[in-house]
């Protein structure tokens, strides 16, 4: 490319002396314009491709027009205008007024796009890239180039004389000046150290090598006090929004973008509309004493279809038609009426101007005419424009805050991006490449400025994973803080990167495990013992385990759970086994009971115990002292296992049954019951097969287990930092649940009692779920299970009934689950109590009432309630209306939970689909959708142990580890 150089260094010398800077920059845009077109004139272009000023004193005459202009424009001249942005007469300088004078695309809302095209993939980086390499840019015409190298070109060599420029000893301070560039200023002298605020690679060049000494995080953390010539006001305002610092301004994103082509429909009366035309008139027009309007009447060009009385398109006019848009302001008051404002009013817009208009249409009397009351109008720069919106670039459209006008915003962060630092990016840049990401520069201007649909998806993907990566990268860094030496961070990045080969053979087992394996009335599923030996394969590392249990309903986890506790029982350890209610914990109590009476060969089986809320205070203490004293090697119980009093004597497993009910600090505080110093030599004794391995003060393992399936994404974004194991298998013999849907009409309900009598007659027992205890008169559509019992019992009256709901004490409900498991209730009603962990293998029947009250996740939980045996089992979801039977469907047709935690995922979103306790631990992810962005999620944990496996303690990647402290992604702990 020529290189163009200005003679006269001092007068951009001069230029940098006016306070205005931002003349500097419009120069460029200035001779662009066709309007505008001094400044091209006056730089000559030499035959050797050197420019030269030819007219120095008609240069400088035109910049002090152009400075008049500015200073009209300070003195609020121009506040009149429509869209303005808040004027203040104390303002200094109102920067979106003065932008407003220099061709800028303003738009209100428009047709949205949808904001980013799901179905899109992100397509390979490169190939992208090089579309965009062949794109015209908005601002890169010749003219504009050799103006930018040439001022570049004089600014350097101007500064060049300067001492110091971009060393270390130069205290630095970076301001943007009103040309939406950055200035770094020696705040010593005051001086403007260069030029940025001129676009084209040199100036990009040298942008970067100025920014190398300072790192991109510093610039997106000034405060966005230093755009210069924004008033105090206006500071304030943006302060006051929570636009504290640049970073959080260009984090203002647009909520949509929208399609700048002329509409191809048909018009229609209210319709919000936007439209490129030309201007074919503009005039101020007085109507009476005291009122007048402005009228300019853009001509638009539209393809035809069909018109409105449903004629056909008109071959001879190729299809396209004319339409005339009246944009109307109205004026009240004398003042307003006079001749010199009406002329200034119409001289706005000049005949011929192309401009982009949006705004309601209102049908006028004449054919083909659209009044526009409220509109915004932008002059586009010239003709080139129309070729650049018909090319489709997404026009960003942003949301307001706390009264900002979004145009203003615009404005402002159109700066911002002017300015930023290419080497704003803390991800190393084989990260980014790696897996197909915008570098963070890029991405900002890709998010805010896309040249298409396709670009602002790939900046939205690039802030999506940023947001996930940080998160995982903090976990990740967390816990290998937490260990001692190299090779133990290494052995559990490992563990993350190849999970498949971190499994322990069964001949490695405890004694004790073995023996408890081989007692089991049933062998286990293949995933299951595989669930076993990569558990047994943590148990063993001196580095505490984290790890997620997960499987469908009734696969099996609570066996694997027993296997690894008696595994740390076996090597002289005690375990904690801790669910969500006391109905279950009794459940596995027994379970467990029965389990271990039938073990052979043990002399002294380990002692277990059942602690809950309701064990009465004596035995309560005798079991916390055996605890304490080492005793009693495997506690199973509710949240009073960790409450302050109960103390263990050498805790190795704390097995959370149903984690997601449980919030993340009552999760913690198992691991923090650290080991007691007074080790139970006792146990040790009895069962060890050797020493105990590992550091006797370590933090216990904890093994989270999940019945409501989680997707993985959910389960990645909530515990970044747990191994999964999935149980993926069934026990032999199971009959998929056969499932109904079935509107609860009258006659819908005498199909319901057909086939419980059916099942009643065959033997089955049948559940029927509420979703209220008590009918309320709020929602008397609600059936409730006290009054269901009355009816039911009296319909079934051969059959003995049983009622279970959260409002009975515990002996009650343990009792009528009891009676039910022991067959003498065959119909239990009850509400969602059961949904969790209740094990009644005989029952083959569940009807749920006004199913459509549950989540899809949870009626899969409660349907789980039953097909628990070898027969043939049946779920009947009873809808309240029709038209929910639709989403009830999704369960008829798939008893796959995970799919069908994805389907909630999607339909109601993380919150619901966790419920409150465990959606409140999730961060905030401001962009990113955990339904939708998965696989990025994915990739940023990926990239965080790539990343952490360079540089454990990221010394190697400092940017990046400061970028970590600054997000602080762990502040969320807290129930
Ligand atoms: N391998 C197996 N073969 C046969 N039956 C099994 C096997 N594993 C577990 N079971 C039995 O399957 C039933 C369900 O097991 P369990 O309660 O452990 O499931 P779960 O995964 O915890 O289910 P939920 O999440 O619904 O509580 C129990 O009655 C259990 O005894």
């Amino acid at each position: 490319m020529a290189k163009y150089q200005i003679q006269t260094g001092k007068l951009a010398h001069h230029l940098f002396c006016l306070r205005s800077h931002y003349v500097l920059s419009m120069l460029p845009k200035l001779c662009v314009r066709t309007t505008h077109k001094f400044a091209g004139d006056l730089f000559e272009v030499g035959k050797y491709g050197t420019a030269n000023i030819s007219n120095r004193p008609k240069l400088l005459h035109k910049i002090s027009v152009v400075m008049a202009h500015d200073d009209c424009i300070e003195n609020g001249q121009y506040n009149n205008q429509s869209n303005s942005v808040p004027s203040d007469p104390d303002d200094d300088c109102n920067v979106s007024i003065a932008c407003k004078k220099f061709p800028s695309i303003i738009l209100g809302s428009s047709p949205p796009i949808e904001l980013f095209d799901d179905s899109a993939c992100y397509p390979d980086i490169a190939s992208f890239l090089a579309a965009k390499s062949g794109e015209n840019f908005l601002l890169n015409s010749t003219c504009e180039e050799w103006v930018q190298d040439s001022l570049d070109g004089t600014l350097s060599s101007l500064y060049s004389d300067l001492p110091d420029v971009g060393k270390s000893s130069v205290s630095e301070e970076y301001t943007l000046n009103t040309g939406s560039s950055l200035l770094p200023m020696n705040t010593e002298t005051g001086t403007i150290l260069s030029n940025p605020a001129v676009k084209g690679d040199s100036s990009k060049k040298e942008l970067k090598a100025q920014n190398n000494a300072v790192s991109g995080r510093s610039f997106l953390d000034q405060s966005v006090g230093c755009i210069s010539g924004l008033s105090k006001r206006l500071q304030r305002q943006l302060d006051d929004s929570g636009f504290h610092t640049l970073g959080k301004l260009l984090h203002h994103f647009p909520r949509a973008y929208a399609d700048l082509r002329n509409p191809q429909v048909n018009i229609d009366d209210g319709q919000y509309l936007i439209f490129i035309g030309k201007v074919l008139s503009s005039r101020g027009i007085r109507a009476s004493y005291s009122f007048s309007f402005l009228e300019v009447v853009v001509g638009c060009e539209i393809a035809e279809r069909e018109t409105n009385s449903g004629c056909t398109v008109d071959n001879n006019t190729g299809g396209k038609k004319i339409i005339y848009l009246h944009l109307k302001k109205f004026f009240r008051g004398t003042r307003f009426t006079f001749q010199p404002f009406l002329r200034s009013l119409g001289e706005k817009h000049k005949e011929g101007e192309i401009v982009c208009v949006s705004g309601k249409v209102r049908t006028m009397q004449s054919e083909d005419h659209y009044e526009m009351r409220e509109y915004n109008i932008d002059v586009l720069q010239d003709e080139k424009d129309v070729s650049f919106y018909a090319k489709e670039r997404p026009y960003p459209i942003y949301p307001s805050k706390r009264g900002l006008n979004p145009t203003f915003l615009r404005d402002i962060i159109a700066r911002g991006i002017d300015a930023l630092p290419i080497n704003v990016d803390p991800i190393p840049e084989d990260i980014t490449q790696g897996f197909g990401l915008l570098r963070l520069h890029d991405a900002y201007n890709g998010i805010h400025q896309p040249k298409s649909i396709k670009e602002a998806d790939l900046a939205r993907k690039r802030f999506i994973f940023d947001e996930f990566f940080y998160l995982q990268l903090a976990r990740l860094f967390q816990m290998l803080e937490g260990l001692g030496t190299r090779i133990e961070k290494d052995c559990l990045l490992d563990k993350y990167r190849q999970p498949h080969l971190n499994a322990a053979y069964m001949k490695e087992w405890a004694c004790l495990t073995q023996k408890f394996l081989k007692a089991l009335p049933y062998s286990l599923t293949e995933s299951q013992m595989k669930a076993v030996a990569e558990i047994i394969w943590d148990l063993k590392r001196p580095i505490p385990m984290n790890r997620l249990l997960q499987g469908d309903v009734g696969c099996g986890k609570t066996v694997v759970a027993f296997l690894a506790c008696m595994e740390v029982i076996g090597t002289g350890y005690q375990a904690a086994f801790m669910v969500p209610t006391e109905l279950l914990a009794i459940q596995h109590y027994e379970h467990l009971l029965g389990l271990l009476e039938n073990m052979e060969g043990i002399e002294n089986k380990p002692s277990v115990a059942l602690l809950t809320g309701s064990t009465p205070s004596k035995q309560s203490r005798m079991i916390r002292e055996s605890l304490q004293t080492g005793e009693t090697s495997l506690v199973i119980g509710t949240h009073s296992l960790i409450s302050e009093k109960v103390e263990f004597s050498a805790l190795r497993i704390a097995v959370v049954d149903e984690q997601h009910r449980f919030g993340v600090v009552q999760r913690g505080k198992f691991s923090s019951k650290l080991f007691n110093n007074s080790f139970s030599s006792k146990i040790a004794a009895e069962y060890s097969d050797g020493s105990p391995s590992g550091d006797i003060s370590m933090a216990p393992h904890v093994l989270a287990m999940s019945a409501t399936p989680i997707p993985r994404t959910l389960a990645l974004a909530l515990y970044g930092d747990m191994s999964l194991t999935h149980i993926t298998d069934l026990p032999p013999g199971r009959v998929p649940v056969k499932t109904y849907s079935i509107v609860g009409d009258d006659e819908g309900f005498e199909k319901v009692y057909e086939m419980m009598l059916d099942e009643l007659e065959k033997g089955g027992k049948v559940y029927l779920v509420y979703p209220v205890i008590e009918q309320s008169e709020q929602l008397p559509q609600l059936r409730a299970a006290t009054e269901g019992l009355q009816s039911i019992s009296y319909r079934f009256q051969d059959y003995n009934c049983g009622l279970l709901h959260g409002k009975m004490k515990s002996d009650e409900k343990e009792e009528a689950l009891r009676r039910f498991r022991n067959g003498d209730t065959q119909i239990l009603l009850s509400t969602q109590v059961i949904e969790i962990g209740v094990d009644v293998p005989d029952a083959s029947m569940m009807v749920v009432m006004n199913a459509e009250r549950f989540g899809i996740a949870q009626l899969h939980q409660l349907r789980g309630r039953v097909g628990r045996g070898m027969k043939k089992s049946r779920c009947i979801l009873v809808a309240s209306t029709a038209s929910s039977l639709s989403r009830l469907k999704v369960l008829e047709n798939s008893s796959d939970g995970f799919h069908l935690a994805e389907v909630d995922l999607l339909l109601r979103g993380p919150g619901d689909l966790l419920g409150k306790k465990q959606s409140g631990h999730l961060p905030e992810f401001p962009i990113a959708r955990l339904e939708v962005d998965g696989n990025i999620l994915e990739e940023a944990h990926l990239a965080a142990l790539k990343v952490l496996s360079i540089s454990h303690d990221l010394e190697q990647f400092p940017a990046l580890k400061m970028e970590l402290s600054m997000r602080q992604p762990l502040c969320l702990l807290g129930d």
